[in-house]
């Protein structure tokens, strides 16, 4: 038993047989575990292995994202299929999601977002996390390399530090702000700094006053929103115009 905690993870290539599934290749390596994508010869699945290393640390704490993915059932959220543990696996196999990582989609295919996709992108994102919170649950880290897009569907992956609210230690709102910062990469995806000066988001991007107040109470640098129903009344008056 000791011993085991100390072997080195397996790492599987492609071709590789695992369970019943076959190994196509690796879409990721995070500090908790590693991703395959991988085929049952019918379909895709992620194959999530949990790093013994990071099982160990975090112990119980690993255990909120199989929990927390096992409750929802939201069409933009990865279903959990089934976990696998064995003397040399630990982890789960989840429902494989289309799309490309927004941080791809910005940084290498270098994609400029217009106000009307960016419209289209943050409903959705905003219909998650109202179903999310509405389950007790948040997320923490909606980042672009959180979600993908196949160009109209948004989904939202890596349920690693999501949590059950309790109003202390994680409160809903903690969401906003990510919201608020992938918003602005967004924004940022079309911007040109224009001299030399780095001016602060609000001052060097053109918003219009209710983008602008949306990203402040989103980001806290207004006084922040206190529900998502709040943030969904204010996103709708914004993007008005694209309706
Ligand atoms: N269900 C899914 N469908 C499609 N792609 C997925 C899915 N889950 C994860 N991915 C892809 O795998 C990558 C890594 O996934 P994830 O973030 O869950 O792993 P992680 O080990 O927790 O990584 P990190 O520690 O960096 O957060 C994601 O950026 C995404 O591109």
């Amino acid at each position: 038993m000791v011993l085991s905690l100390f072997r080195r993870d397996k790492q599987y290539w492609p071709s590789e047989q695992f369970a019943d599934y076959t190994i196509e290749k690796t879409i990721g390596e995070g500090r908790f575990g590693i991703c395959y994508l991988v085929s049952d010869g019918q379909k895709s699945y992620i194959l999530k292995q949990l790093k013994r290393a990071m099982l160990k640390k975090a112990g119980v704490k690993v255990r909120f994202e199989e929990e927390i993915l096992r409750s929802l059932q939201h069409e933009s959220v990865p279903r959990f299929i089934k976990k696998i543990e064995r003397e040399d696996f630990n982890g789960y196999v989840l429902e494989f999601k289309e799309g490309r990582t927004f941080e791809d989609i910005i940084y290498l295919d270098k994609h400029v977002f217009e106000r009307e996709e960016i419209y289209r992108v943050g409903r959705q994102l905003v219909e998650i996390l109202k179903y999310l919170h509405s389950k007790s649950i948040v997320h923490r880290d909606i980042r672009v390399p959180n979600t993908l897009y196949d160009g109209q569907k948004v989904n939202l992956v890596d349920f690693g530090l999501a949590r059950w609210i309790n109003n202390e230690k994680y409160r809903a709102d903690m969401d906003f702000a990510f919201l608020g910062d992938f918003l602005l990469h967004l924004y940022y995806a079309s911007f040109e700094l224009k001299g030399f000066k780095k001016r602060p988001w609000y001052d060097e991007l053109q918003l219009h006053p209710k983008e602008l107040l949306l990203l402040k109470k989103l980001m806290g640098v207004d006084q922040r929103y206190t529900s998502i129903f709040e943030v969904e009344h204010d996103f709708y008056e914004t993007f008005e115009a694209y309706q």
